[in-house]
């Protein structure tokens, strides 16, 4: 997998998708969430791979073992990047979950990554206190999480630039730490709690980026995107 950052195609038809791709002369790393997927169904990704696009399909799959089971072995016939579940829906459940990936892979396809959600980037330590009952900091739960995905066999999780060094030190270099939360600096924080730029993220140990709408709203799509790059790898 290259390390470009991941686009999140926040966008609700195919149509406004592929506009906003016609902008970009490339095939890109891209983050299909549940707004495009669950309005458009698995043709998306058919569609985003016969462009070669590179797809991190974001379901975020909470459910019970069983279940994730079987929406995992459907969704690994497509050759994806990434895909996510929640790691509070608990090790039995990432287990099957990674159970389901192995078994539904066609042989001849490269194998997808499958990382586990800790806590959102858009959930501040108060709200996880108040809301979740988690009488402690972000950055142990967040661990814990990491902890219980690690143990289950995933590939890394996701989290906030702000967890990720602590993740490595703990867990290594090659357990991912895909993080959203990503801000160009002027932008707005909008719902978004744990936020960083993409140079920061760099410094702060991400392996891979996620941004949506610093390059998606932005005034001119293919210069935002460039300035994500362009901090993200350092050569700002
Ligand atoms: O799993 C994710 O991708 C995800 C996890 C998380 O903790 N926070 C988070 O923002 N995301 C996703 O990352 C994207 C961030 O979008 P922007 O805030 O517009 O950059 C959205 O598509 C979210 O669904």
């Amino acid at each position: 997998m290259n390390q470009k950052p991941f686009i999140a195609l926040d966008f609700p038809t195919w149509e406004d998708t592929s506009s906003f791709l016609e902008l970009f002369d490339e095939s890109l790393n891209v983050k299909v969430g549940m707004e495009l997927y669950l309005q458009n169904g698995p043709s998306i990704i058919e569609k985003l791979l016969k462009d070669n696009h590179r797809i991190f399909l974001d379901l975020k799959l909470h459910d019970i073992p069983n279940t994730v089971y079987g929406a995992m072995k459907g969704l690994a016939q497509y050759d994806l990047e990434l895909l996510n579940v929640h790691a509070a829906g608990g090790t039995a459940m990432m287990e099957k979950a990674l159970e389901g990936l192995h078994t539904g892979r066609p042989a001849n396809q490269n194998p997808t990554k499958l990382i586990a959600v800790t806590q959102l980037t858009s959930t501040s330590e108060k709200q996880m206190r108040d809301e979740q009952l988690i009488a402690r900091s972000i950055n142990d739960s967040v661990l814990h999480y990491a902890s219980l995905a690690k143990q289950s066999g995933l590939d890394g999780v996701v989290c906030s630039p702000h967890e990720a060094m602590l993740i490595r030190e703990h867990y290594g270099e090659d357990f991912l730490r895909v993080t959203p939360g990503i801000r160009l600096s002027d932008d707005d924080k909008g719902d978004q709690q744990r936020i960083t730029t993409p140079e920061k993220a760099r410094e702060m140990g991400s392996s891979l980026i996620v941004v949506g709408r610093s390059i998606t709203k932005a005034e001119n799509p293919q210069l935002a995107y460039e300035q994500v790059v362009k901090e993200w790898e350092g050569l700002k």
